[in-house]
């Protein structure tokens, strides 16, 4: 199966349904299933044993938010997640899940601790709503995906391409797994690495209306992989 690949536009038009009256979700939820799939992810390819310490790096908006979710799994899931967060918006939604990661004692930094420290890093900087050019304090971050040998889960996009165009003049960096939430976005036929789905809440009315599949899910899973089937 071929799977349709979002526009920016698109995908936000998305997501507003899902949060509207008719769609009866609220952000709370659906951030909840994207950082379970984020976390689902990593326990897939990651082993907790030889790749605990996860350093996820939190953008200020929802993409951010998915990350927090995804660290305080991590935590029950056995592995040592920590959090770069060094951009925390005065937001009630961000200072609970903040919270729940304080309450579980995770390493929270404001100063990007480096690579030396990490086994895995998760780049939930940014995700769909991103455009122009990355700014401070994001570009160091950004610059160490670039070079670092340590594995990369991107959530959603790779944070500082182009939504749409992939890849830019000051952002190339490839991760090694995609965690596309809902539905792949354009940028993800740039993407050379294992390729998951997540985010397992999508009526298929609403599937339908926005006319975009939505592949099967083994079992309990919230996560599929959609490594040979993401093309336009
Ligand atoms: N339906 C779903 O699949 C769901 C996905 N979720 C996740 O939400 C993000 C989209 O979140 P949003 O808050 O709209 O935006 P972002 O996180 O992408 O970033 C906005 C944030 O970033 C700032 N910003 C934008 N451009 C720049 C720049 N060039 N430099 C610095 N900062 C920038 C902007 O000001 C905002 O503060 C989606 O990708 C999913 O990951 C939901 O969690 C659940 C539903
Ligand atoms: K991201």
């Amino acid at each position: 199966m071929s799977l349709k690949l979002l526009s920016q536009k698109v995908a936000q038009a998305i997501d507003e349904e899902l949060m509207s009256t008719a769609g009866g979700f609220s952000v709370d939820q659906l951030m909840e299933l994207a950082g379970l799939s984020v976390a689902q992810a990593v326990q897939k390819c990651f082993d907790k044993t030889q790749f605990p310490n996860v350093l996820v790096c939190v953008g200020p908006g929802n993409n951010g938010g998915d990350g927090l979710v995804a660290a305080r799994h991590l935590f029950h899931f056995g592995y040592k997640p920590s959090l770069y967060y060094p951009k925390q918006p005065n937001k009630d939604l961000y200072q609970r899940l903040l919270r729940q990661c304080q309450n579980l004692d995770l390493p929270i930094h404001q100063e990007f601790p480096g690579e030396q420290t990490t086994d895995v890093f998760i780049d939930s900087i940014f995700g769909f709503s991103f455009h122009g050019e990355v700014r401070d304090p994001f570009k160091e971050v950004i610059q160490t995906f670039e070079h670092t040998k340590k594995p990369i889960v991107a959530v959603d996009i790779p944070s500082g391409w182009d939504v749409e165009q992939g890849p830019t003049e000051h952002v190339k960096y490839q991760p090694d797994i995609l965690v596309s939430l809902t539905a792949p976005k354009l940028c993800a036929q740039h993407f050379k690495g294992r390729h998951l789905l997540g985010g397992r809440f999508v009526p298929p009315r609403l599937a339908k209306q926005f006319d975009f599949q939505v592949p099967s899910y083994p079992g309990s899973e919230q996560i599929v992989d959609i490594s040979t089937s993401s093309s336009l």
